[in-house]
């Protein structure tokens, strides 16, 4: 499989390492200083980049007939128009805010607790991320994709990142040196309180999950999850 690369920082050098492993080759590193797309010989695209570049890159691959996996984070508010882009392309497109198989396998354990938790009322919820300094935004997709599967269960209606109401999940954001992503979702009441917690320890996981997204969505037309590539829930 031939792969293009958008953003070949710390996750486009370990998404290489993984897909040349696994057989495929690299065509293309586009970058600030290589911002060039020859969409010849191109099978899929995949976009680690930054939050204020992902849109632009997505829209030149689905223009381009390119299918396109996207783990940058920090974008959402353009997913909407991502996803009619890609219907009206006939195009083909996956974002993800944690690629790994652990992360997506905590976020159907959250998925679980909050329903077990709907109806407890001494119970309050909140969370804590934790990642490496040199990360742009915050809250990490990541706690942004639990705390809406929390809510979508729950009477909470929101998220912030202070506890600004009742029906307000709070989310901590710490920022500490080389932390590859750390994520906690707490229930406290008066006398105890139950934490499920995944820490990655590099970022292999994220890296081999998006390559196997690439795999999975060669020949597929439309907009998925992890959730069909994984084939959970
Ligand atoms: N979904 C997931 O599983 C994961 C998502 N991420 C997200 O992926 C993104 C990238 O993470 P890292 O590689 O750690 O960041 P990084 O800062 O190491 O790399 C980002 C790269 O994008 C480049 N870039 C800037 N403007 C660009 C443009 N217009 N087109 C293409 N590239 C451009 C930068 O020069 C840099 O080399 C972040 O948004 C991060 O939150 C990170 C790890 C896992
Ligand atoms: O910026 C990172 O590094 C990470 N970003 C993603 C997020 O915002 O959730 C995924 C992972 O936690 C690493």
């Amino acid at each position: 499989m031939n792969i293009a690369l958008f953003g070949y920082g710390k996750m486009g050098k370990m998404i290489e390492q993984i897909a040349l492993k696994r057989g495929h080759k690299i065509v293309a590193k586009i970058d600030l200083d290589t911002p060039h797309l020859d969409s010849k010989n191109i099978d899929v695209a995949i976009d680690f980049s930054i939050p204020t570049a992902a849109f632009d890159n997505i829209s030149t691959c689905l223009t381009n007939g390119i299918p396109v996996i996207s783990g940058t984070t920090g974008w959402l508010d353009r997913y909407d128009e991502a996803m009619e882009l890609c219907k009206t392309q006939q195009g083909a497109f996956i974002y993800a805010s944690n690629f790994s198989l652990g992360v997506n396998i905590f976020f159907e354990l959250n998925a679980y607790l909050a329903n077990m938790m709907k109806n407890l009322e001494q119970y309050e919820v909140s969370m804590e991320e934790i990642h490496h300094t040199q990360k742009l935004d915050a809250p990490s997709g990541t706690a942004i994709s639990l705390a809406e599967d929390i809510i979508q269960r729950s009477s909470y209606e929101s998220w912030n990142e202070e506890k600004t109401g009742e029906q307000v999940i709070p989310i901590t954001s710490l920022r500490e040196a080389e932390v590859p992503g750390t994520h906690t979702v707490k229930y406290q009441s008066q006398v105890d309180s139950i934490s499920i917690k995944h820490r990655a320890h590099n970022r292999e996981g994220f890296a081999l999950g998006a390559v196997i997204a690439a795999e999975w969505i060669l020949g597929k037309k439309g907009v998925f999850s992890m959730k069909d590539v994984l084939n959970l829930g």
